[in-house]
């Protein structure tokens, strides 16, 4: 098991990134479960090691550059290197543009947009001292191509995912870094829950019907789970993917076409 690669997924105690962690697992890597939750943290990592896995909890806040950095010693520490690295965790903020305090702006790009540039900041410089390609991936959204109504701040985080996306692409292509990003549509997680809560309010329908009426425009005639995203992530980590850099790519079913 010496050659075993490893994925170091942030925010994957729960949702996309719980997803991510046990297809990664699944293909062969180290994977290592870092989120702020520190419950959720140790439960997923658990349920891979009791699967026969190899997985460790780290807890952290992605806003913090120094539990970014911490996160990647902690992982060479433990198992030697870090191969992949998935920029998963986020945020979600609904609100009508004009109702947009400061201290909602601070919140959100803290974690959507500092939070990514530290994981990049801090799995690069790792990666640049290993032999082999790294692969940093970042969670981006249907919402880094096009605005939505209430989901503008947490749009423009996810526009600005793009933006780092693919100038990190350029300037780490030097060091056998490439840097994509994965587009998730609607996904059933603890995020959609919060989403349709604050929905109901502003949209003034009843509760569950904000996520059917963005469900409607899926083409493929259903909502995605975790699984649907980590298998593109599965792809974007593997070697197959190895030609590709700087892109976000849609993942959605059909919502959106580019
Ligand atoms: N659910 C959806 O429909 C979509 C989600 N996405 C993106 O996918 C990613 C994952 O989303 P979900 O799994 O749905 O969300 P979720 O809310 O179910 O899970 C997010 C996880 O990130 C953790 N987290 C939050 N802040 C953190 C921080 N500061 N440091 C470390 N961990 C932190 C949470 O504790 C939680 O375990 C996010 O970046 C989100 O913007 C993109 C498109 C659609
Ligand atoms: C949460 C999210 O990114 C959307 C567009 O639903």
């Amino acid at each position: 098991m010496a050659d075993q690669k490893v994925a170091v997924i942030t925010g994957s105690g729960q949702g996309i990134g719980k997803g991510i962690a046990e297809r990664l697992a699944n293909d062969g890597f180290k994977v290592v479960i870092n989120d702020v939750n520190k419950e959720t943290a140790e439960a997923t990592a658990k349920e891979l090691q009791d699967q026969g896995k190899e997985a460790f909890a780290v807890e952290g806040d992605v806003s913090k550059r120094d539990d970014q950095f911490s996160l990647v010693k902690q992982t060479v520490e433990k198992y030697g290197s870090v191969d992949v690295f998935v920029n998963n965790a986020g945020i979600d903020q609904v609100a009508p543009l004009l109702e947009v305090t400061e201290e909602d702006l601070k919140k959100i790009y803290d974690i959507n947009v500092f939070g990514t540039l530290y994981g990049i900041q801090a799995a690069a410089e790792q990666m640049k001292e290993q032999d082999g390609r790294g692969k940093i991936i970042n969670a981006c959204s249907i919402a880094g191509h096009k605005g939505y109504s209430f989901l503008g701040v947490y749009s423009s985080t996810k526009f600005a995912v793009r933006g780092l996306t693919q100038t990190a692409a350029q300037e780490l292509a030097q060091f056998d870094i490439n840097v994509n990003a994965y587009c998730p549509g609607i996904v059933g997680t603890s995020m959609w829950d919060r989403i349709d809560a604050r929905m109901v309010e502003y949209m003034g329908l009843e509760p569950g019907e904000a996520f059917e009426k963005f469900a409607e425009g899926i083409t493929l005639g259903r909502t995605q789970e975790p699984v649907d995203v980590a298998n593109f992530v599965s792809y974007l980590a593997s070697s197959d993917s190895d030609y590709m850099t700087g892109q976000a790519v849609m993942i959605d079913g059909g919502i959106e076409f580019s």
